[in-house]
């Protein structure tokens, strides 16, 4: 429930609220007949309203005709950043005038929600590549001390109650929807939440005023640069820096090309930050890679909660010692049960993520979810040290209508490592896929490299099967365990790479 009363407060302490608009006049106090006036519901879909609704209206394609349904379905208070008076000629409802409605929104469902934040330890990963995988470690390691009393929201799944994992629409929610989620993961009985934090999420404003007690940078690379995401690299590193800004300690990768620059932002908003990195990097937690999964670690800086010690992950790739350290250093903040953390980070597996199968014949697939240059040749490198006998096909295309450079990263990463390249249809979002394929056969480089083409992805895995000798490596790329494709703006049904190479792997 929120009051008119309160949501007035809130816009303004916020400075967010321009007007308020009863009937035909403009106030900037709430009118005295209306300062008993509540709401029992908040949406930001027309077709989710309810009498007693306060209704934001927000989107790039937002039309006025919503808010006509809104109040036709019972909203009656209206949040924009127009006045849509011209539009509803009479209409009943209050309209708050602000001057950006996903900042009003953010800050309005927080509060319908009971600031249910604030009754949880909350940790925020960002990064291009990453994030996923190290909620996974960070929930499986809590729990292995706290219980079933940590949630996560992960692209892949969200669980508010310790144990149920629902789909996921975004990477982040939307405000409306994450508080809620916040509020059930506390009536839940939840302690802590562990979430990833998109760059959407800031540019939208989907997290704004939220702070985290811990937020992760991991790493960044040209990724989401588009007309739907970022205009350049520059807004992308803007946006997810902003995690600094609202977070109570950081943890850093030292890696990242930028890191002086996200100190410097770190210094000049008084948060803290410990570094993390490999042996050869000047930083707080330190790792050594050890055989068949094993990862050394050491902590540098005195005063820090100390890490020392071997660990394993049960996930390949090199990169999994990063995120696993990232995770741990946050994990160690909160228990010093050293042995159940590393209990923990030994069982955790991610569905979808560098998911190996083998058989007796020697074949070996993997099925994972890189699809930007950094994630492909970091996967591309470590099979390559891991494999180094047999040839690398790559089944792989690239997502329709959004993150254009992949196109470009797909081209280069198969150029620089790939034996044979297997070009197939991804999440074609709408766009015509031969115009994907196009676009990466014309950032191929390397002519000795086999390219074979194909859109129907089912059929291109049983391809590669075909083709593949016992010891080459079948790289899965994009789509992990996904069982579907998008294609416009619904989803079509697909058998999954894992699901369709599981069952591959028996008749080979
Ligand atoms: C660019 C962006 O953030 N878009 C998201 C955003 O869209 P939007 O606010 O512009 O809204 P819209 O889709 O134009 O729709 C307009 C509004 O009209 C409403 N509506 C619509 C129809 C109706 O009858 N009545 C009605 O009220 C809708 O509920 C909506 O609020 O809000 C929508 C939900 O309200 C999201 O589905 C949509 O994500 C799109 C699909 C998307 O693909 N986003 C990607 C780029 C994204 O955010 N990705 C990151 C991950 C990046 C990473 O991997 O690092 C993420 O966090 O997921
Ligand atoms: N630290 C890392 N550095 C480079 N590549 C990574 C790293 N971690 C994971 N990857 C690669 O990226 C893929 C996706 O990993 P993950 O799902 O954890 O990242 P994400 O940040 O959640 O990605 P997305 O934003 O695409 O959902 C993995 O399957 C793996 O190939």
């Amino acid at each position: 429930m929120l009051t008119l009363v309160k949501a007035v407060e809130i816009l303004k302490q916020h400075q967010l609220l321009t007007s308020l608009i009863v009937g035909d006049q403009r106030h900037y106090y709430v009118p005295a007949a209306l300062v008993t006036t509540q709401y029992e519901h908040v949406a930001y879909d027309s077709r989710q309203v309810e009498p007693q609704t306060l209704f934001f209206c927000k989107g790039a394609t937002f039309n006025p005709r919503y808010a006509a349904d809104a109040i036709t379905a019972g909203a009656s208070a209206l949040v924009t950043e127009h006045n849509l008076v011209a539009d509803l000629p009479n209409t009943p409802a209050v309209q708050l005038l602000v001057t950006n409605v996903q900042k009003a929104m953010a800050v309005l469902t927080r509060e319908f929600y009971g600031n249910p934040d604030q009754a949880l330890t909350m940790i925020g990963f960002t990064g291009t590549k990453g994030k996923t995988t190290s909620v996974y470690f960070l929930r499986h390691m809590l729990q292995a001390v706290l219980g079933p009393k940590v949630a996560q929201l992960s692209s892949l799944a969200n669980c508010i109650d310790g144990h149920t994992f629902e789909e996921a629409h975004l990477t982040t929610p939307e405000s409306l929807d994450l508080y809620r989620l916040l509020r059930a993961a506390v009536d839940h009985g939840m302690t802590t939440l562990v979430m990833e934090v998109s760059s959407q999420a800031y540019k939208k404003n989907r997290v704004y005023g939220l702070e985290f007690d811990y937020g992760v940078f991991l790493n960044i690379s040209p990724d989401h640069i588009s007309p739907i995401e970022h205009p350049d690299f520059d807004d992308y590193l803007t946006c997810k820096s902003q995690l600094i800004k609202n977070s109570r300690q950081m943890i850093i990768s030292r890696a990242i090309p930028e890191y002086d620059y996200l100190i410097e932002l770190a210094d000049t908003y008084g948060t803290p930050v410990l570094s993390f990195g490999s042996q050869d990097l000047d930083a707080d937690y330190q790792y050594l890679p050890q055989p068949h999964g094993y990862f050394d670690v050491a902590t540098q800086t005195a005063g820090s909660p100390v890490l020392s010690g071997r660990f394993r992950v049960m996930i390949p790739g090199f990169f999994n010692y990063e995120n696993a350290l990232a995770a741990l250093i946050v994990a160690r903040h909160l228990s010093d049960d050293v042995d159940q953390l590393a209990h923990g980070l030994a069982q955790t597996v991610v569905p979808g993520r560098m998911e190996i199968l083998t058989n007796d014949h020697g074949y070996i697939a993997v099925a994972d979810y890189a699809h930007n240059y950094l994630s492909l040749t970091e996967s591309f490198k470590f099979l390559k040290h891991e494999y180094p006998n047999g040839r690398l096909i790559v089944v792989i295309g690239a997502i329709g209508s959004k993150a254009q450079s992949r196109r470009q990263d797909v081209g280069r990463a198969l150029s620089e490592y790939a034996d044979v390249a297997m070009l197939t249809s991804e999440d074609n979002n709408g766009e015509d896929p031969n115009h994907i394929l196009a676009e990466i056969k014309a950032n191929l480089t390397n002519p000795t490299l086999e390219v074979h083409e194909n859109l129907d992805r089912a059929a291109t895995i049983k391809a590669a099967f075909e083709l593949a000798q016992p010891g080459d490596v079948i790289f899965m790329a994009a789509k992990g365990r996904e069982d579907f494709m998008r294609e416009g703006d619904h989803n079509v049904p697909y058998v999954g790479d894992y699901q369709l190479a599981s069952q591959l792997m028996r008749e080979y």
